[in-house]
C-alpha cells in the first residue's frame, strides 16, 4: 500500500489549489491526487466559455493550473470507491489501496442524469474535457460533411444558457429546451428574464419554454428527446445540464453529512473525521456572511482548495471568504454574490449603459446582489449582506455599491 503525507481524492479546481497551497506550507511533504478523470487538473469553467472563443487555450501555459509546481503524483482513471477513516486507507475501483496522513475530499458533483435518457456519443452530460472534445469534433463538422449540427440543449441554467450560446457563436442550429415559462425567471426579476430570453431568441435560438425532457435516445446519427408536453425534438446532438449531486457515494457512513449528501465541514473546512478535510462543490459549510450553504462555482472551488490545503499542512485558518459567481452570455456578462431568488423581493437599480445591479431582499435583510453587465463591485456587495439589514424602501439600495 502507497502511503501519501498528504492524499486529495478529486481532480478538479479545488485539489489543484488545495496541492499547491500543501506546497507552499510543506517542502518535502508527500501529496498524491486520486482522480477519476484521464486528463490533469484543468480551469473547468472554459469548457462552456473560453474554449469557444479560444480553442488553442488547452496549449496556454496557464491551462493546467500548478500541479506541476505543487510535485505532486496526479493518478488519472483512479476512481475512489471507499475511504476507512479508521485505518486511514482508501480503495480505489481498479483495487488500489494508499494511505494517508492527511485527507482531503475534493470530488466535486456528478452531473444529475435521466434514467430515460443514457449518456452516450450524442446525448453529452456536459462536464468533462471529453464532453468539450466529442462537441468541438461534431461542431468542426467531423463526420457530418461540414454541416454544422443541430444542437439541443437541455436545461436552462448555467450549462444550458452557456453552452447554447456557445454553440450559437459555432453557427449551429439551437433548440433550448427548459421547463419555465420564461428563461431565468426563478433567478432573475421579470424585466432582466425577458431581457435573456429575447436575446436567445434574437440570435436564432428555439427556445421551447415550460416543458422537460422526459426520456430519449440515440438513433442512427441522431438524438430523439421527448418532452413533457409530448413533443418531440430531434437533432445531432443533446447537451444536457439538469443541475449536479454531490460526488459522495464512495464514502458510505464514514463522514457526517447534509441533508443533500453533501459533506458537513466546520469554519476551517474540517470534517467530522480526524485527520480529514473536505472543500468545493462537495461540501455543505458556514459562510461567514450567508451562513450554512452549498456553492458550485469556481470561486469557492479555489479559494476553498488554497484554505483547506493550508490548513492540511498545520494552519488553523477559517474560510471567511463569501464566494462570487459569474457568467458571459452573447455581450452580457454578470458577478453575482448571494442568493439570487427571483421570488424574493427585488429591487433593480439603472447603473448605466444597459448596466443594472438587482438586489434580493427578504423581510429583514439583503441576500443577494447581482451586477448586470455591471462588474468589479462584488466586495462592496459582500460588505452590504455583512449589514445583514434593509432599509424599509428597497429603493433606498440605490447606490449602495458606489
Ligand atoms: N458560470 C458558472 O458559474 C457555471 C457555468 C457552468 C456550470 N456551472 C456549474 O456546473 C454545474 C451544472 O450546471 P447546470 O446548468 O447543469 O445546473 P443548473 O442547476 O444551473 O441548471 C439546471 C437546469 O435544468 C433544468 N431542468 C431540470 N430538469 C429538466 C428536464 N427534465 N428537462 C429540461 N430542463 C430541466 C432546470 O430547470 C435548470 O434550468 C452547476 O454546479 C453549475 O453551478 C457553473
Amino acid at each position: 500500500m502507497t502511503r501519501y503525507d498528504y492524499l486529495i481524492i478529486g481532480g478538479g479546481m479545488s485539489a489543484d489549489a488545495a496541492a499547491q497551497a500543501i506546497r507552499e506550507k510543506d517542502e518535502n511533504g508527500t501529496i498524491g491526487i486520486l482522480s477519476e478523470e484521464p486528463t490533469q487538473p484543468f480551469p473547468r469553467p472554459a469548457l462552456s466559455k473560453k474554449l469557444w472563443t479560444d480553442p488553442d487555450f488547452t496549449r496556454d501555459e496557464n491551462w493546467l493550473g500548478t500541479v506541476e509546481a505543487a510535485r505532486a503524483d496526479v493518478l488519472l482513471e483512479h476512481r475512489v470507491v471507499g475511504v476507512d477513516t479508521d485505518a486511514r486507507s482508501v480503495t480505489c475501483a481498479n483495487g488500489d489501496t494508499y494511505s494517508y496522513g492527511r485527507l482531503l475530499v475534493a470530488t466535486g458533483g456528478h452531473p444529475r442524469t435521466l434514467e430515460g435518457l443514457p449518456e452516450g456519443e450524442r446525448v453529452l452530460y456536459y462536464r468533462s474535457l471529453r464532453d468539450y472534445e466529442r462537441l468541438r469534433a461534431l461542431t468542426s463538422g467531423d463526420g457530418l460533411a461540414d454541416v454544422k449540427p443541430h444542437v439541443a440543449v437541455v436545461g436552462g441554467g448555467y450549462i444550458g444558457t452557456e453552452i447554447a450560446a456557445a454553440m450559437l457563436g459555432e453557427g449551429c442550429q439551437v433548440t433550448l429546451v427548459h421547463p419555465d415559462e420564461v428563461l431565468g425567471e426563478k433567478t432573475y426579476p421579470t424585466e432582466l428574464a425577458r431581457e435573456l430570453d429575447q436575446e436567445f431568441r434574437s440570435h436564432g435560438a428555439t427556445v421551447l419554454a415550460g416543458a422537460r425532457v422526459t426520456d430519449g435516445d440515440e438513433e442512427g446519427d441522431g438524438v430523439r428527446l421527448n418532452l413533457s408536453d409530448g413533443s418531440v425534438v430531434e437533432a445531432d446532438v443533446a447537451v444536457v445540464g439538469l443541475g449536479i449531486e454531490p460526488a459522495t457515494g464512495f464514502l458510505s457512513g464514514s463522514l457526517r453529512r447534509a441533508e443533500d449528501g453533501s459533506i458537513l465541514v466546520d469554519d476551517r473546512l474540517r470534517t467530522s473525521a480526524p485527520d480529514v478535510w473536505a472543500c468545493g462543490d462537495v461540501v455543505t459549510y458556514p459562510d461567514a456572511v450567508l451562513g450554512l450553504r452549498r456553492v458550485e462555482h469556481v470561486d469557492n472551488a479555489t479559494t476553498m482548495g488554497a484554505v483547506a490545503g493550508r490548513n492540511l499542512a498545520g494552519a488553523e485558518e477559517v474560510y471567511d471568504h463569501t464566494p462570487m459567481f459569474y457568467s458571459d452570455l452573447f455581450d452580457l456578462g454578470y458577478e453575482a454574490v448571494g442568493t439570487l431568488d427571483a421570488s424574493l423581493e427585488t429591487f433593480v437599480e439603472d447603473a448605466g449603459d444597459g448596466g443594472r445591479i438587482v438586489y434580493y431582499l427578504t423581510d429583514d435583510e439583503v441576500v443577494g446582489v447581482l451586477g448586470w453587465n455591471v462588474f468589479g463591485r462584488t466586495d462592496a456587495a459582500v460588505a452590504l449582506l455583512a449589514q445583514h439589514s434593509r432599509p424599509a424602501d428597497a429603493s433606498d439600495l440605490a447606490g449602495a455599491l458606489d
